[in-house]
């Protein structure tokens, strides 16, 4: 689906996204299951398959060979080969061209990515972070990560008028939210640099393009979340090739909006009589006092080209065709979920011992996190305009 010249970076989301989004943000996590019937959550999905009227259907799959073969490849020859099931590959009718694929990286494969690009590739002083843009970044001698720098280590910053110095503790616990890989992103003006890009790493570009074969990995943002951060209502536009955006998310689960931007509401997609996104609705269980806290009120309704979807640890998700340009954010981050084999990460670090009594240990890092990799092409194969 070629970009809209409409499709402007700096422009806001519509009324209704961004009021579905404060409601998910404020909602306590308690209740969520309150208002789960509109809420996409593929550990549910079985009976919303079998109705034929349902919107969402498997439309392909992931062989076990291709998965085998990119996998093995990914975790290198000491890995045993790892049995797999085909991935199934989900679209709904409200969001043309939207791929939902849950549980598509396995557990080995997601704690290995998770260390090639917070142990690795966040000690690569070409690949920026957000703390960047404030503060000096003191980086770790070579072959190590900031996880191994010492207790006492502090970033001085930029302006010392405006900032006060951040220690390497605050900045990994809390102030780092993302690092670019390949052609580095600039959030300010919402362009890529001029000039070459920064290389992609080679073994993630081949793990994406394993199993995404259209795609070429140029450039990706890892997002790093605590419960409690949100990602506001937006549209990745910046990108001059029309290709698909892939996300994948590790560690805790997450709520997604995705809503179909205006310009590509094309009705006759949607069957015209239906007018729920999600799956059926169940009766709506009487809002009973939690805890001492006021029942939240209900949901905005949702339109036909709207969905929320619970994103759990290894999902992937593919915007392509209309939804390539959709409105999406992340209004919640739903803490304590992290998968139990992934929450001991970074065990790898040393552990303390007298010699090192200075080092943080770190274990445990990852029970309060969610990493989304969101990867982009940024050119068609014959290069920038
Ligand atoms: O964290 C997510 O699931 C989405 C991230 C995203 O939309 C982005 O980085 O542009
Ligand atoms: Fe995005």
């Amino acid at each position: 689906m070629p970009k809209d010249s409409s499709l402007e970076a700096h422009v806001t989301a519509p009324r209704s996204v961004r009021d579905l989004q404060k409601y998910y943000q404020k909602l306590p996590v308690e209740f969520i299951p309150e208002v789960t019937p509109h809420i996409l959550d593929f550990r549910n999905i079985n009976s919303t398959l079998e109705d034929k009227d349902s919107l969402l259907r498997v439309t392909d799959t992931i062989s076990s060979e291709i998965l085998a073969t990119v996998y093995g490849e990914f975790l290198g020859e000491q890995a045993d080969p790892i049995i797999l099931e085909p991935i199934n590959v989900y679209e709904h009718t409200s969001l043309p061209g939207l791929r939902i694929l849950p549980s598509l990286l396995p557990i080995l494969v997601q704690e290995s990515l998770l260390s090639k690009l917070l142990l690795r590739d966040l000690s690569n002083q070409e690949h920026l972070t957000n703390v960047h843009l404030h503060y000096n970044v003191t980086y770790p001698e070579a072959d190590k990560s900031f996880f191994d720098l010492p207790i006492s280590t502090t970033f001085t910053p930029k302006d010392p008028d405006v900032h006060k110095p951040l220690s390497v503790v605050e900045a990994l616990e809390k102030k780092l939210r993302w690092m670019t890989l390949g052609g580095q992103y600039d959030w300010t003006t919402k362009e890529y640099p001029n000039g070459p890009p920064v290389q992609f790493p080679k073994d993630l570009r081949n793990l994406i393009h394993g199993l995404f074969p259209d795609v070429e990995p140029e450039a990706a943002i890892c997002n790093t979340y605590s419960p409690g951060d949100t990602l506001s209502p937006h549209r990745d536009v910046s990108e001059e090739a029309d290709k698909d955006l892939i996300s994948m998310s590790i560690g805790c689960d997450a709520l997604f909006l995705i809503s179909l931007s205006p310009e590509f509401q094309d009705d006759n997609a949607v069957p015209p009589t239906t007018t729920v996104a999600s799956p059926k609705p169940q009766p709506q269980k009487q809002n009973k006092k939690k805890k001492g806290k006021e029942p939240p009120p209900p949901p905005p309704p949702l339109d036909t080209h709207t969905i929320i979807i619970r994103i759990r640890s290894g999902d992937a998700v593919v915007m392509g065709g209309q939804s390539r340009w959709a409105w999406h954010g992340v209004p919640k981050v739903i803490g304590e979920t992290c998968p139990e084999e992934l929450s001991q990460w970074p065990s790898l670090c040393d552990h303390k011992t007298p010699d090192n009594a200075d080092k943080i240990d770190w274990t445990g890092w990852m029970k309060r996190k969610r990493v989304n990799l969101n990867i982009r092409q940024m050119y068609e194969p014959s290069g920038p305009n």
